[in-house]
């Protein structure tokens, strides 16, 4: 489909890893609950959804402790996380249909529902979410699964399905949606995403970027989109597909140790101002998305099956990780860009902790941005002052409460202060060496694994729970200096959302010198509130990198790089197979090849400075990104397409397959990804890429495709980018013959309702070839003018038949979007076609080459 800014394009989300194992545990029929100490009972109601574990001591004493709603809320606040969270979506803003579904929602289901009451007695079954701009998110009153069982809902919940599936919209949890709003993204800016898969905030990213770009032009920005997790990276990959991105690299790397990219010798020219545009310099940022790892309790509602996980280990567990990650964040963020740092989690040790230790660190070189005007409607409470740190079932107010043999597990930025206990703590004095009782690393090791704390501290907690009343009296919590109560949390009881905690930080001058030196390596912060700013300021520095002292490029690693070229996993891709199914298959196997699995310890380097780095360069088993300069084929595909000349190829032509007799898939990137890649080649492949920009042409593999003048076909994909460029291999069809290529997918020259329409298709060059759908009165001889409402479709132009290369599903999509906008009401020209009349031979042909 053609003529939108960004795709239509089918992408079904993978989550076959996750299902094989993940309970779900509003399905199951066991009831249970968490009891005092640490067990689960169960007592077989099948029926009830409230009867499954969704009780947890330690978490009520944990959370009622720290105060995050007031006590006159306790109960409204627990009992809303006791229930189903309501279904929410957002449209794709920069799909071509999103005005039609917009109306749609507004003026058919939304009227349609308003008498639906829910279990909750709430009516008016779906409306739009006030804070979200332009009616573009939808809240819902009742959750996934209330909306599969219910009977009335089942048109609106298959229009959900299938919307999603061809990303028209995107089913997103309400409150995940706040954090890209607040990064006051443009379409000019440079987006890094550092934990970013499954993607929906990468999605929402993309489409802020993209929203306003005109019919077959580019934003200037792009994202690169991260995550450590290759299996989640393939989810990121198909998730983004649906949006049809060329301003698009995903990246699989551990954030906190994202690569450096910085050129020294043009960024020398640069500072010298001498030279003429050497491209460049340095990958920096004006954005950074930090949706950090987190303990993921604000999610309770969605995933109920945290209430039997939920321990403080899991909290505190990760705060230093969280940390390192935000820090590497602001490093890589340009002096006036925007970071904003977020965790669907309700705890402080994972939120403000964390966001106060980024001010220490950073001293004046960040603002924490009052931000309380933005999103008005939006209701968010004020970040914490004031909380205590909890280890073993024991409060703890400050950081010297702590046994000195839980200093490797519980540091001093967890606390508001930021405090070590500098009295008792000399510079010396080394946590390492009194790790507990034995001293013993490895057994430290093991107690840091998550799993083993989840048990101690459920234990534990039960045990010493009647101590603490005691000690819950007797702690008085540190309060922060610092202005926290810029921070947002959203609580589940005041919108009826998931919870979610956001803080949004500027980078307002370069950073100290040293300032990743400020935790030393057991991660004991040695600023505090008690240094004073000046101090800091005293210590910046100009770094124009901010993060390039650390790395020095090894030269057999740039060797190995070079030499990994040489890996084909192209060569791994089926052939093509015959059934759609087969063929989104093929696709995953094809990603999939790219991205198992990696490191190469042997090439592991070791710590330098503080950081230690991930293992760079030789990314095994992932493809290096080639820059497809082919002339012959290109020029091919120009001329046969007649591809207007102002249409930018040159250096926009990426592959995964340096051999380019064996080029199945060729990539379209944008000037912003180009730039990005370029500047990776020129410092030795630091990115570890596993996906980057827009299919746009496919090699044939069918007999009949092979013999066509051209070996590559438009993807459905790259379709709207190209129409406004193509002048040859179009032609414009009446609303009637396009119907017709939708409903049957293949229809001989002859059966055409159009005459002049069939013999004009005859006439085209055997290959890939676009179908326009006529506008108004536009008769289907006109001169094609492409703007943002035209809808074209890929069409393969066999020997007697014109067949779709559009998956069924999308088909369906637009034959239902058609009858959206122009209405059911049958054109009388239009003589139905009967399946018989269908050319098999050329169905075969579509179906094969529908690379979709
Ligand atoms: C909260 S989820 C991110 C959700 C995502 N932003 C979205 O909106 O769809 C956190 C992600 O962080 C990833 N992650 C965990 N540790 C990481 C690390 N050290 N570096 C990068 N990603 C990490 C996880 O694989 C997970 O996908």
């Amino acid at each position: 489909m053609g003529g939108g800014r960004g795709g239509q394009k089918r992408g079904r989300t993978q989550r076959k890893h996750f299902k094989q194992n993940k309970e779900n545990v509003w399905k199951k029929n066991k009831s249970s609950s968490v009891g005092t100490d640490g067990t689960t009972n169960n007592n077989n109601n099948p029926n009830s959804w409230e009867d499954f574990v969704t009780q947890n001591v330690a978490f009520e004493d944990y959370y009622k402790g720290q105060e995050i709603v007031s006590v006159e809320e306790w109960e409204k606040f627990l009992s809303v996380l006791h229930k189903p969270l309501p279904a929410a979506f957002r449209i794709n803003s920069s799909g071509q249909f999103f005005e039609d579904i917009r109306s749609q929602l507004e003026n058919d289901f939304m009227k349609n529902l308003e008498m639906e009451v829910s279990d909750n007695g709430e009516v008016n079954a779906i409306r739009p979410l006030p804070w979200y701009p332009h009616n573009l998110a939808w809240h819902s009153n009742y959750s996934r699964m209330q909306l599969r069982k219910n009977q009335t809902l089942a048109k609106f919940h298959e229009f959900l399905k299938q919307a999603n599936e061809i990303g028209n919209i995107t089913r997103q949890e309400a409150v995940s949606m706040v954090p890209p709003l607040f990064l006051d993204v443009r379409p000019e800016h440079f987006i890094l995403d550092m934990c970013a898969a499954p993607g929906s905030k990468t999605f929402q990213l993309l489409e802020i970027i993209h929203q306003s770009t005109e019919t077959g032009l580019l934003p200037a920005g792009m994202v690169v989109a991260n995550d450590v997790d290759v299996q989640r990276c393939n989810l990121l990959i198909h998730q983004t597909k649906r949006m049809c991105s060329a301003n698009l690299i995903v990246t699989n790397h551990e954030a906190q140790h994202f690569p450096s990219c910085v050129n020294k010798s043009i960024l020398d020219n640069v500072k010298t101002g001498s030279g003429e545009d050497l491209g460049m310099s340095q990958l920096l940022f004006d954005r950074v998305l930090c949706d950090v790892p987190c303990s993921g309790d604000g999610t309770l509602r969605k995933a109920p099956d945290i209430w039997r996980k939920w321990n403080i280990g899991l909290g505190n567990g990760v705060h230093r990780l969280q940390v390192e990650i935000a820090m590497r964040g602001i490093a890589l963020l340009k002096v006036g860009g925007r970071m904003v740092y977020s965790t669907c989690s309700m705890n402080p040790v994972e939120n403000e902790a964390v966001v106060a230790e980024i001010l220490r660190r950073c001293g004046e070189s960040v603002e924490l941005l009052d931000v309380s005007t933005e999103l008005p409607q939006l209701v968010r409470r004020p970040g914490l002052k004031k909380w205590k740190v909890r280890d073993r079932g024991i409060w703890l107010a400050s950081y010297k409460d702590l046994p000195k043999y839980r200093r490797f597990a519980i540091f001093p930025s967890m606390f508001p202060s930021g405090r070590t206990c500098e009295l008792e703590m000399t510079e010396t004095d080394n946590p390492q060496e009194d790790l507990g009782p034995s001293g013993n690393a490895s057994e430290v090791e093991i107690q840091t694994g998550l799993e083993n704390r989840l048990e101690n501290d459920t234990i534990i907690d039960s045990e010493e729970s009647e101590n603490l009343a005691i000690s819950d009296s007797a702690v008085d919590a540190e309060v922060s200096c610092l202005p926290l109560e810029r921070c947002m949390r959203i609580v589940p009881h005041d919108q009826n959302t998931g919870a979610f905690f956001i803080a949004v930080i500027q980078k307002v001058s370069s950073l100290p010198a040293g300032f990743n030196k400020n935790s030393n390596q057991n991660g004991h912060s040695t600023y505090s509130d008690n240094k004073t700013k000046k101090d800091l300021s005293e210590n910046i520095v100009k770094d124009t990198s901010g993060l390039e002292t650390n790395f020095s490029v090894d030269s057999n690693h740039q060797q190995s790089v070079l030499n990994e070229g040489d890996l084909d996993t192209e060569s791994l891709d089926k052939q093509s197979v015959l059934d759609e199914g087969g063929l989104i298959e093929e696709d995953r196997e094809a990603e999939g090849a790219e991205l198992h699995e990696v490191e190469d310890n042997g090439h592991e380097k070791k710590r330098e400075g503080n950081r230690r780095l991930q293992s760079q360069g030789k990314w095994r088993g992932v493809d290096p990104v080639v820059i497809f300069q082919d002339e012959a084929t290109i020029n091919g595909i120009r001329e046969f397409y007649g591809i207007n000349e102002s249409f930018p190829f040159y250096d926009h032509l990426v592959t995964r397959n340096s051999d380019v007799e064996r080029v199945k898939r060729i990539y379209y990137i944008s000037k912003s990804v180009q730039d990005v890649l370029k500047l990776n080649i020129q410092v030795g492949q630091r990115l570890k890429i596993t996906s980057v920009g827009l299919k746009i042409f496919e090699r044939q593999t069918s007999k009949e495709g092979s013999s066509s003048p051209c070996l590559y076909r438009i993807s459905s994909e790259g379709l709207p980018l190209l129409l406004p460029y193509i002048t040859k291999q179009i032609l414009c069809a009446s609303l009637a013959d396009f119907r017709h290529l939708l409903q049957y997918k293949s229809i001989k020259f002859a059966d055409f309702v159009d005459a002049k329409f069939g013999e004009d298709a005859s006439n085209l060059m055997l290959g890939c070839c676009v179908i326009v759908l006529a506008k108004g009165s536009q008769a289907a001889r006109d001169p094609i003018e492409v703007d943002a409402s035209t809808i074209a479709i890929g069409c393969w132009k066999g020997k007697t038949n014109i067949s779709v290369m559009v998956s069924s599903i999308d088909c369906e999509e637009l034959l239902e979007r058609l009858s959206v906008r122009l209405g059911n009401t049958k054109d009388s020209s239009i003589q139905e076609v009967k399946p018989s009349d269908v050319d098999t031979e050329a169905k075969e042909t579509s179906t094969d080459d529908a690379g979709n």
